[in-house]
């Protein structure tokens, strides 16, 4: 069973047809990216799948359970964890304390008064770092980190809930070659060994074509390719609608310079 059915899913702005009747499954432990240029309904798209924004109609359901009409909390607490292009940490706060403050909001506990939080979760916090590959900086403040590592606490946070499915919006954006390669080899991982699956929009396409399973295709709202790297490769729509864009769909992603495959190591 796929863990995500969208059926005939629409979201009009006035006269603008955001998304236009798209339908899709992602299966579990996958990695689906979507694509498509500027204006095309990918952050439309996500906004519904995740609560923000209500469908002109359609339907989105998580193993079965319909998701229109939950509110983003409850979505949320169903298991659809979001990441964002520019990481929702907490800057003033240490590394762990923001992974702390995320497994203490999960589990839905009142702080106690005269407990201060560092001695909330402290052991399963260094777990979720120790996975995303930053123990190391559990002490320090996170205004203090580079920002491949801040997207990293993020993702340490957005794994403190226990996602089943993980929506990451563009996150790439900013980052240099080797750390966004770093941080999607690290994706690429939790899906593998977690389980979970993963929708990603993204614009590097080098990223794009290492590490995602299969990927869904919108222009003007609607979906016009889907499938593996190859598919979408040579698929004479794709070519289309970015035909002049500079987009160059490489084969694959290496390590700048010595043209080594990446890694998940930091
Ligand atoms: N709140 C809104 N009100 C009116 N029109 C909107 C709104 N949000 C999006 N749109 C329109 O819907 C269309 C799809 O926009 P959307 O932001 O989903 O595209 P996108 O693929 O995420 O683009 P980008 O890659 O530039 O972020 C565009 O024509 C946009 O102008």
């Amino acid at each position: 069973m796929s863990l995500l059915t969208v059926e005939s899913l629409n979201k009009s702005f006035g006269g603008v047809r955001a998304v236009d009747d798209v339908s899709f499954e992602l299966p579990k432990g996958h990695m689906m990216a979507l694509l498509g240029p500027n204006g095309a309904g990918k952050s439309t798209c996500f906004n519904m799948l995740n609560g923000q924004l209500v469908p002109s109609s359609g339907s989105i359901r998580m193993e079965g359970e319909e998701l229109i009409g939950k509110r983003p909390r409850d979505i949320w607490r169903l298991g659809v964890g979001r990441t964002f292009q520019i990481a929702a940490v907490f800057n003033s706060m240490s590394v762990v304390e923001n992974v702390q403050m995320a497994l203490f909001s999960h589990q839905r506990r009142l702080l106690r008064f005269f407990k201060p939080l560092h001695r909330y979760d402290r052991e399963p916090a260094l777990e979720l770092l120790r996975l995303v590959g930053i123990e190391q900086y559990a002490d320090k403040p996170c205004s203090t980190l580079a920002y491949g590592d801040v997207k990293r606490v993020e993702l340490a946070i957005a794994m403190a809930h226990g996602p089943r499915l993980l929506l990451m919006d563009e996150p790439c954006a900013g980052m240099a070659p080797h750390e966004r390669n770093g941080l999607m080899a690290l994706t690429r991982r939790l899906v593998d060994e977690q389980g979970i699956s993963v929708l990603f929009t993204e614009h590097s396409m080098d990223v794009v074509f290492s590490f995602a399973d299969s990927m869904l295709v919108l222009a003007r709202g609607k979906l016009i390719a889907a499938g593996d790297g190859n598919h979408i490769r040579h698929h004479p729509k794709v070519k289309e609608v970015y035909f002049g864009s500079g987009k160059t769909f490489e084969e694959d992603a290496r390590e700048p310079n010595t043209g080594a495959p990446v890694s998940t190591e930091h």
